[in-house]
């Protein structure tokens, strides 16, 4: 856990309490429904934690929009709206993706005539077929095996109301980039960009990919926890590969099961746990907001950056 002046560490029991007017009160039809879309999250956490969180956002949202607005007038330039961005990051399995869609889901309720969009940084990996030829396969998801200039050319485009801008997909079906396939964003009110790296200082641009956020997230957890829910979804990807030859997880959901265990601790401890020691938890202090998850993913302290 962080210990720095510049948060304000507040308790679950006192985060749920907050809310806007500006926003209607959640109902429990509401909440029962945006629950169904994710099994694995509970009904609790949506209303004592995302609910209040999207409250907050809308604080950043009316600032963001002012801004802009004032600042075109000053320089009397047209009003041109961009999306306000809002980058999700943490471990490789800590809930990144769980949490950026529970708030997708969330910002689209709360706003229904605005376009809410999320991109997760995997598909901005290399494929698989130039790690190999770096020699960087057992870096996946270290800063070398991303294209950044790519993503920051991804984010500006968004940011500076390009249309339809298209960026490419990964799946952990095939554990590669898909290839030709791509999806688009197409001038989004509001962009969830999800990724492990989406707080790290980039080793040759002069751009930042933070440099486009208005508000960012780390969701932190211990590391033993991180491991079990590392391997509890590698048990689970594999449970969903047992009849699908083509499947990255298929041999290990066919052999024996202690091996592949064991075979992913190997890689959680080699490659996950390295990458989250060294590049991904030295950016938690660029965090604006930092969830912290305990046993069960119990989400029981946020921090709030003060300045
Ligand atoms: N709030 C939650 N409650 C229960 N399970 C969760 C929760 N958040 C994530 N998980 C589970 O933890 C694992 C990792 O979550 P995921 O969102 O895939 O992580 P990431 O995107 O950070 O790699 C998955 O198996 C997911 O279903
Ligand atoms: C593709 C990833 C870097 C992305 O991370 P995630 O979506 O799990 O947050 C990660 O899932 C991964 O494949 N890491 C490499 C080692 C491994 O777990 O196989």
């Amino acid at each position: 856990m962080i210990e720095d002046r510049n948060y304000y560490e507040i308790h679950r029991e006192e985060w749920q309490t907050f809310h806007q007017d500006s926003i209607p009160a959640i109902t429990e039809e509401e909440l029962k429904e945006l629950t169904s879309l994710n099994d694995r999250l509970s009904l609790e956490d949506v209303k004592d934690v995302y609910v209040p969180l999207v409250h907050m956002f809308d604080i950043y949202l009316q600032q963001y929009r002012n801004l802009q607005r004032d600042k075109s007038r000053f320089l009397g330039r047209p009003y041109e709206p961009s999306p306000l961005i809002i980058g999700v990051t943490g471990s490789v399995a800590v809930g990144k993706s769980t949490t950026a869609r529970v708030l997708q889901n969330l910002l689209k309720r709360a706003y229904p005539t605005k376009a809410v969009e999320l991109v997760t940084t995997d598909g901005f990996l290399y494929p698989n077929r130039i790690l190999r030829e770096r020699n960087i396969m057992d870096r996946k998801g270290f800063p070398e095996s991303y294209d950044m200039e790519n993503l920051v050319q991804f984010l500006l485009d968004v940011k500076t109301g390009k249309p339809n801008v298209r960026f490419p997909v990964y799946s952990h079906r095939i554990y590669d980039i898909v290839p030709g396939d791509y999806e688009e964003v197409n001038h989004p009110d509001i962009l969830i960009v999800e990724g492990i790296n989406v707080l790290q200082l980039p080793s040759k641009q002069q751009i930042y990919v933070s440099d486009f956020f208005d508000f960012s997230i780390y969701v932190d957890a211990e590391e033993e926890m991180i491991e079990k829910w590392y391997i509890e979804r590698f048990e689970m990807l594999m449970d969903l590969a047992i009849d699908q030859p083509d499947n990255y997880y298929y041999n290990y959901a066919i052999g024996k099961r202690e091996d592949a265990i064991e075979m992913a601790r190997g890689v959680w401890k080699r490659v996950n746990l390295k990458n989250l020691r060294e590049y991904i938890y030295p950016t938690i202090t660029r965090a604006n907001l930092v969830i912290h998850k305990t046993t069960n993913h119990f989400i029981d302290e946020l921090y709030i950056k003060k300045y």
